[in-house]
């Protein structure tokens, strides 16, 4: 925080989120915190590169991360770990078990702090604080897509540019070091900046929506053709994962820091016991074009996974997701609160896309929603291709050989992070329930069924109209 000025806007005191804003007070926590930190030019990212460390007070913490990299802390499930690597790893939490809990108060007025702060995920006795600051961003505490892509990246080579260039990112913090977990990282980030464009459209469709005349729906059709052109681009962005990213090492090496987890100290502060690892299905761009386009996720059939999240309180609870709901319903909890509120805002939309296009009965405007629908089904269509490529794929075949190898030729050790996890190595999605099923049926049948919900909500043209 050093950099800001005592008047800038993220200086400003922030609302204790346990306390509430007084009446009339606005949340300033983020320059677009009243507007659901949605920004115009970067869209769920913010507008402006995450904070790379946090100030002396909580120094100890920053240490601990440098140090798990410098030691190469590796998960005690890795498949080929050898005994140094175990010593190493051992003695770095040797060395986390016998630090201090620090207070965490001087964190809470600050937003962009408690986001640096949440990526930081160790055992006792920093786990308290880490369940204080998860409170305050209403978080549970787990990583998050926000924290691995949202909050993580920074820019390769400044610029004055407004907008992040696609190929001008990089990210903070690593698990591997490997530029494969990189990549598959970016892949995501490149996805939310393009996607501004379709949040735009989706805008100024919601305007035209209002208006609500012929030459609103002419509007309209143009906008949902460019929409699907946006949708094509996210395919090809997603596609080109594969340029950066290897199968293999993301099965083997990066996914198992992804698993769900249980908690020890779920008690403690009444946090749900079970939880998700960080997904793009956390994505609030995938989900906004959902509810945008009228496709329904809440009536998940039986085979998509159930997390049990805790009825009670808790930062999952305080998200209002009950539990059993549909996953990309309970995916909401693990949201930055405002990015949650923004969809549930634009689901109230009191004029809806698809029953006013429906309602107009006009075939060029009706296939124009089909085509954005197409688009997007499309999208999915090659998620569905990546994951069998990145996790049925290789789950099938044992780790190559070279594998050990290649992770030394790629580690960024001059770059790169390390952090802890809960792996518990037994599922292979980050939900702690998803792909039981052998060889990844459950999660292909789980894909395919929000895939084909997707195709499900186009429109059919009355033909005696
Ligand atoms: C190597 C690349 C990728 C792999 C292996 C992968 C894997 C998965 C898996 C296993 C799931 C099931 C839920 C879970 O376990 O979390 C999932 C869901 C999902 N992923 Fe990915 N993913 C990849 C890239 C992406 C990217 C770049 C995006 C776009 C931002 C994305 C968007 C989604 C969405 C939206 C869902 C929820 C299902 C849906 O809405 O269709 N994924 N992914």
């Amino acid at each position: 925080m050093a950099h800001l000025s005592p008047n800038h806007f993220l200086a400003l005191p922030r609302p204790g989120v346990l306390v509430g804003l007084p009446a009339g007070v606005v949340d300033t926590t983020t320059l677009a915190a009243h507007d659901f930190d949605v920004d115009t030019r970067t869209g769920f990212m913010p507008p402006d590169p995450p904070l790379v460390r946090l100030p002396t007070q909580w120094e100890p913490w920053e240490q601990l991360l440098d140090d798990a990299q410098v030691h190469r802390l590796q998960l005690g499930s890795k498949y080929d770990i050898t005994d140094e690597e175990v010593i190493q790893s051992e003695s770095w939490r040797a060395r986390v078990r016998q630090s201090h809990a620090l207070p965490t108060v001087d964190l809470c007025p600050s937003e962009l702090l408690l986001r640096r702060a949440h990526q930081i995920r160790v055992p006792a006795p920093i786990t308290v604080p880490l369940l204080e600051v998860c409170a305050q961003l209403q978080l549970p505490p787990v990583i998050t897509y926000s924290d691995d892509v949202l909050y993580n990246w920074a820019l390769k080579v400044p610029s004055e540019e407004p907008i992040p260039a696609l190929d001008n990112l990089r990210s903070l913090t690593l698990f591997t070091g490997t530029r494969d977990e990189e990549e598959f990282y970016l892949t995501s980030a490149r996805i939310e900046l393009r996607g501004v464009d379709a949040l735009e459209i989706m805008r100024a469709m919601m305007d035209e929506l209002f208006v609500g005349d012929a030459l609103a729906a002419r509007r309209i059709t143009r906008y949902l053709h460019s929409l699907a052109r946006v949708l094509d681009d996210l395919t090809r962005i997603l596609l080109a994962v594969r340029d950066g990213c290897n199968p293999d090492v993301f099965y083997h090496s990066i996914r198992p820091w992804f698993n769900g987890c249980r908690l020890w100290h779920a008690q403690l502060l009444a946090f749900p016991d079970e939880l998700s690892g960080p997904s793009a299905a956390q994505s609030a761009l995938i989900h906004a074009l959902d509810v945008f386009l009228g496709v329904d996720h809440t009536s998940t059939p039986s085979s998509s996974p159930t997390l049990e999240l805790a009825p009670t309180s808790g930062a999952a609870a305080s998200a209002h997701v009950p539990p059993k709901a549909p996953f990309l319903v309970r995916m909401r909890a693990y949201m930055p609160r405002h990015h949650r509120n923004f969809l549930r805002h634009l689901a109230a939309a009191p004029r809806p896309l698809r029953a006013a296009v429906e309602r107009t009965g006009d075939a060029t405007l009706t296939d124009a929603y089909n085509a954005a629908l197409a688009g997007l089904r499309r999208l999915r269509d090659a998620h569905l291709r990546i994951v069998t490529l990145y996790i049925v794929g290789p789950s099938h075949r044992p780790p190559p050989a070279s594998l050990a190898a290649t992770l030394t030729v790629q580690a960024k050790v001059a770059t790169g992070e390390v952090k802890d996890g809960f792996a518990n190595g037994t599922c292979m999605g980050s939900d702690p329930t998803l792909l039981r099923g052998t060889g990844g049926t459950d999660l292909i049948r789980f894909l395919k069924g929000v895939r084909d919900r997707t195709s499900e909500a186009a429109l059919e043209l009355d033909s005696s109209t």
